[in-house]
């Protein structure tokens, strides 16, 4: 449900309110989150490319001279910024659930819904890609278990509405969000 933030997010003309995805490395969340904004007639941002404009080198990079520490500070100073921004679907980084004042950012401002995928789906879906910090050990899905394993939790509690994307096409989990945002509207929602 949106709760509104300093009396701001409730008055948002129709057509307004944010919608955040969240979840996993490989869940969807640029994939669906294109389509979705392109059915919609909204912008899409994607969170990992908003910090990589704003430092001008890439997420790896990032990680490589700040640490994990340092992503997470400038990941949760560009989020506090993007989440502003109205009439947009932003996809999240998969670990921009985990700190609690970006939680409360996510839960203030907008619509958010959790892509949800099992590990053995997300590990096929990213083992080839290099650019992930987090997958960087000796056993890659050991990794995704574990994360998966401690961000489950968070996902399922701060998601307004949950999407199963670990089976199915694209076609089919677009469709599938759409039947809900349609469903949230006629509830009488903003959105
Ligand atoms: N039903 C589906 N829903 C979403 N993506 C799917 C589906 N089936 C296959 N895919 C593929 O899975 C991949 C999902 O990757 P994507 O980069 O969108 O994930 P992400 O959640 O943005 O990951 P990250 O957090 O690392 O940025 C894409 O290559 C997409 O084509
Ligand atoms: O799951 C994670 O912790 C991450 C996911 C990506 O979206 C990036 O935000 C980054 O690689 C970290
Ligand atoms: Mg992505």
């Amino acid at each position: 449900m949106l709760h509104s933030e300093q009396g701001d997010a409730h008055i948002s003309p129709s057509g307004q309110v944010p919608i955040f995805l969240i979840g996993m490395m490989g869940a969807g969340k640029t994939t669906i989150g294109r389509g979705l904004a392109r059915s919609l007639g909204r912008e899409f941002l994607d969170l990992d490319h908003e910090i990589e404009a704003r430092c001008g080198v890439s997420i790896p990079t990032i990680f490589d001279i700040e640490g994990e520490a340092g992503f997470r500070r400038r990941e949760t100073q560009v989020l506090e910024e993007v989440t502003l921004r109205r009439a947009v679907v932003l996809a999240t980084g998969g670990g921009a659930v985990v700190a609690p004042e970006n939680q409360a950012l996510l839960r203030a401002r907008g619509i958010v819904l959790y892509l949800k995928a099992g590990s053995d789906e997300l590990f096929r879906r990213v083992a080839k890609d290099k650019n992930r910090p987090m997958l960087l050990t000796a056993n890659p899905k050991a990794r995704i278990v574990e994360l998966l394993r401690q961000r489950e939790p968070i996902y399922e509690q701060l998601a307004d509405y949950t999407v199963e994307t670990g089976h199915g096409s694209i076609h089919t989990v677009l469709d599938a969000v759409a039947r809900l945002l349609k469903e949230h509207a006629q509830r009488g929602e903003n959105i």
